[in-house]
């Protein structure tokens, strides 16, 4: 889903925390520093964070990404959390399409208040609302609990090959 358009309903968190789209602009309110808490994410200078939006942007309804900005915080810290949505399209099941939840961070100083639920369910509604029949994640053991309480079940084994 296109992450450059508004979210249509962007959902208020509870207090002044709100989430929505991501926009070209979040580059300068640590969106980067926020996703470095989660894995290697080297800085990219504007026009690079610009020219990977556009990319992103290109695939439309099938790639979101959300994120929950405190318009409180510091203007360089102001996004709290992320996740992204990628809408996969099948031959099987008629054409139909698989949700895929990845990129999923809170701020180590924002945890525990609810962010990360907020957002997850969020990402889990929009694939419903785009026709996929079932949305699915990779995850390291520890967050079985967490996804859990985000309406996944345990399903499968990961494997990867690494480049
Ligand atoms: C598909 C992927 O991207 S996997 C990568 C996930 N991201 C990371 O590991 C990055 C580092 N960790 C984080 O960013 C955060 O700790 C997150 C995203 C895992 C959780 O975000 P938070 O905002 O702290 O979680 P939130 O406050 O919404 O917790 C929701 C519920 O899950 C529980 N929970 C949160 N983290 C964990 C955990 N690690 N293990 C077990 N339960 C957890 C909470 O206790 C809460 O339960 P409650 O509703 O009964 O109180």
């Amino acid at each position: 889903m296109a992450s450059t358009s508004p979210e249509p309903a962007a959902t208020e968190t509870g207090d002044s925390v709100k989430i929505r789209r991501l926009e070209v602009a979040d580059r300068e309110r640590g969106f980067l520093s926020l996703l470095s808490q989660l894995s290697s994410c080297p800085d990219l200078t504007e026009s690079e964070f610009a020219a990977c939006f556009a990319d992103l942007a290109a695939l439309g309804d099938d790639h979101v990404i959300l994120v929950a900005e405190d318009p409180a915080a510091a203007p360089e810290r102001r996004i709290l959390s992320t996740g992204c949505l990628f809408v996969e399209r099948k031959f099987l099941r008629g054409g139909g399409k698989v949700g895929h939840v990845e990129d999923v961070v809170v701020d180590a100083a924002a945890r525990g208040r609810g962010l990360g639920l907020r957002v997850v369910r969020r990402l889990v509604e929009m694939a419903k609302e785009a026709g996929c029949y079932k949305v699915i994640l990779d995850c390291t053991p520890e967050l079985r609990a967490y996804y859990a309480k985000c309406g996944f079940v345990e399903k499968g084994v990961q494997m990867a090959v690494y480049f």
